[in-house]
Order: C-alpha cells, then structure tokens, then sequence
C-alpha cells in the first residue's frame, strides 16, 4: 500500500496509510552496488555487484557516468530479484557529501539532488546513490529518502578547531552503522542509546571513530582525513611533509589527493585492501604485513583513547564494528589496548542496508517526520 507525500510550503505532510511497506534500499560502495527489498522488516531479496578495478577505471570517476554505470546495476539487480514492485512504497538511499546536517531521515528534493552533483563537501560515491534512488522512485512515483548520510554533523563547538582556522574540522563518518549499531547495543542492554555514553568504531574500507554521548556524536574522526589509517585512507598524517610532498612537482593534487584517499593505509604499504589476505600473510610469517596491521590497530585504540576524553572518561562500552571486525587478530589487538576504558562489544559487519529500510519504515508509520534538506 502506498504512502501519499504532500510538500507544501517547504513542509511534508503526510498522510499515513497501513502498511504492509515495500521499499528498495540502494547502498553504493566504491567498489560495489547494493540493493535490497525489504517488506516491512522482512527482506525479500538482497543483491550486491562487485566491480573490478579495471571496470571502474574504464567507466571513471566523473558523477554522470557513474549515475547511468551505477544505475543501469541497480535496475539488473532489481529485475533479478524477481519481486512485484508495483505496489512499492518507498525508496531510501545512503545519502552523500552534502552540506553538514543533525542525524534523521531526509526526504530526497531538489536541493540535495544539486548538491549531490556539485559534492558540497566532495565527491563520494554515495552522492551518487541518492541520483540513482530518485530515479527509481520517480519511475515508480514514491517518495524518496535518504538516511544519516555521512556529511551528520553533531560536533559540540569545542571539537571543531584544528588549529588553522582556516581549517575547521569537519564531520564525515560512518554515521549510518555507527548509529544503528549504537541502537543495537542499547536494544541488546535493554536501555535507550539516550542513555548510554558510546565510543563507536567502524572499521571498513575507511575507518572513523565516534564519540556518542546520549544519542548524538559529539566529536568524530573525519574517515576521510583524520584519525587511524585504514585499508584504503592515510588518515592523519605528518603535516609539513605532506606540504613539502605536495610542492615537490612530483605529484599531480589528484595523484595526492589519491594517496590520502583510495591508494593510502594498507594499499600504499601492501598493495592490498583485503585484511583477510594481509591476516594470511602475518600467520605466514610475513613480519612487515604483521607490524602494518598492529599498526592499524595501534592507531585505532588510540583513536579510542582520544575519544574517552571527549567523553570525560564517562564511558558505558567500546563498540567495534564493520567488515575489518570480523578480525580476531585486529579486535584483540585493540581491546588489548583499551580495555582499561570500558567493555569492548564486538559487531562484526554491517547493516546499512536494513538501517535504511529502518528508517523509511519509521517515517512511513508516522514514527519519525522526515526532515527537510536546506
Ligand atoms: N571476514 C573477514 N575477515 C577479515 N576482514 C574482513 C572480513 N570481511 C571483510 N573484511 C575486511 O573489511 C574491509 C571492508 O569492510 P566493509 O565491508 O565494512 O567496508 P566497505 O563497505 O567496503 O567500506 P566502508 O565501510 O568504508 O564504506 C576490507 O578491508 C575487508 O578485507
Ligand atoms: C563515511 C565515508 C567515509 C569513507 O569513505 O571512508
């Protein structure tokens, strides 16, 4: 059954209506297209497309052709699911780097469409997912969301300044899991995330760590420039000499831009992305592959430590979450360093396609209002 949307005035007015809600979640990753059909909480199909990196090197970066690239995949996986979608309800997508904005559900308008195309805060493949997600909506005529996209930005002013003011610090993360995992673990404790003091870390192809204090993230790792490497980002790295890197004449700023983000952490050391490889090759007796990765895990816990003290040392759980937390050697590693904090609760993988549906349902059943995106 659907759901009528009315805009009027720049407000949303709703008419709800019962479900049960169809709705398809489209996740775009660097390296993959995920979808999934959802009716209610039940999934009915979920799909992924890896691409190479030489399928992506052939289509390239530029957002048109990775909207029609991205697009024509996400219609093979709809067509493939087989599911009836004339009666669908809605479309949610991970929204992109648009401008800073609190957690929530956003309803998909014009204004972020723009944005998504000029990348106010960058390109990103997830400014992608939500042309490819308005697309499909319109040609079903639902409405289309987008869900705490990584450009929320909860920071308290104390945690904006970098030392160059001309370089604030920003908030891009992996807000998404790291809030619906947060609400998992407070399900699991049988408390409310208002109540609990977090310290979240996802640990993926990049890698940020949140400080979650009752429900909203007051300081963050900005995955894309601060904090631990990761598999495929440098993280913070030695100021000056990035400058004097960046002038030496040897680098183009995309080639550099590249070393920070996409060809750094992992990949520059070990030409790899893949933790389960570098794990073989550490088990194997490869030292350097084993010192890289307690590295990584060496910069994470201090990460974790760092963010205890935006929480004032008042901390209910460490929460270890995304694809490298399936590692028992990373996982160890870390908690070996922080378990004087707190208890580390491990939840490996993630849920970003099911947190999206989450969040459709709620504004579909008139639990949450959707926000506006100014
Ligand atoms: N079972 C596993 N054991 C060890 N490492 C794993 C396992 N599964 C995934 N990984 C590692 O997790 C990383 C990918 O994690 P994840 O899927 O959360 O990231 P992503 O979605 O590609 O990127 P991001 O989370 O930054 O958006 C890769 O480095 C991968 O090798
Ligand atoms: C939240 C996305 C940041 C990244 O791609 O690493």
């Amino acid at each position: 059954m659907k759901v009528l949307g009315l805009h009027i005035n720049c407000e949303v007015w709703w008419v709800y209506r019962k479900g049960p809600f169809r709705i398809v979640a489209i996740n775009l990753g660097s390296t993959s297209t995920k979808i999934a059909i959802y009716e209610d909480e039940t999934p009915l199909y979920e799909g992924v497309k890896r691409h190479s990196y030489e399928e992506l090197a052939k289509v390239g970066q530029n957002i048109n052709e990775q909207h029609i690239f991205r697009y024509l995949h996400v219609r093979e996986l709809l067509t493939t699911s087989g599911v009836d979608l004339s009666n669908l309800s809605a479309v949610v997508a991970r929204g992109g780097l648009f401008k800073p904005v609190e957690g929530g559900v956003y309803l998909v308008n014009e204004r972020v469409l723009q944005d998504a195309i000029v990348g106010v805060q960058g390109n990103h493949i997830s400014n992608v997912a939500v042309l490819v997600a308005k697309d499909i909506a319109e040609r079903y005529g639902v409405p289309c969301f987008f869900v705490d996209p990584p450009c929320v930005d909860e920071l308290e002013p104390i945690a904006r300044f970098s030392g160059v003011p001309e370089l604030p610090r920003t908030s891009i993360f992996h807000a998404l899991n790291l809030r619906a995992v947060a609400r998992r673990v407070a399900k699991d404790k049988n408390t409310s995330v208002e109540y609990l003091n977090l310290i979240l870390a996802h640990l993926g192809g990049g890698i940020s760590v949140a400080a979650s204090r009752a429900g909203r993230f007051i300081d963050v790792t900005n995955a894309l420039e601060e904090g631990p490497f990761s598999p495929e980002r440098a993280g913070s790295v030695p100021v000056l000499k990035l400058v004097e890197l960046c002038y030496s004449g040897r680098f183009t700023k995309e080639e550099i831009k590249q070393r920070l983000v996409g060809k750094g952490g992992l990949v520059a050391y070990l030409g790899t992305n893949d933790i389960s490889e570098v794990e073989k090759r550490a088990l194997s007796g490869d030292g350097e592959a084993e010192l890289i990765l307690k590295a990584m895990a060496y910069q994470i816990a201090k990460e974790i430590g760092s963010m205890s003290c935006a929480l004032s040392g008042k901390v209910d759980y460490i929460v270890l979450t995304g694809g490298i937390a399936h590692s028992t050697l990373v996982t160890a590693s870390i908690i070996e360093r922080v378990q004087w904090i707190a208890e580390t609760l491990v939840y490996p993988g993630e849920e970003e396609l099911r947190a999206l549906v989450e969040g459709a349902l709620r504004v579909l059943r008139g639990e949450e209002t959707p926000k506006l995106y100014e």
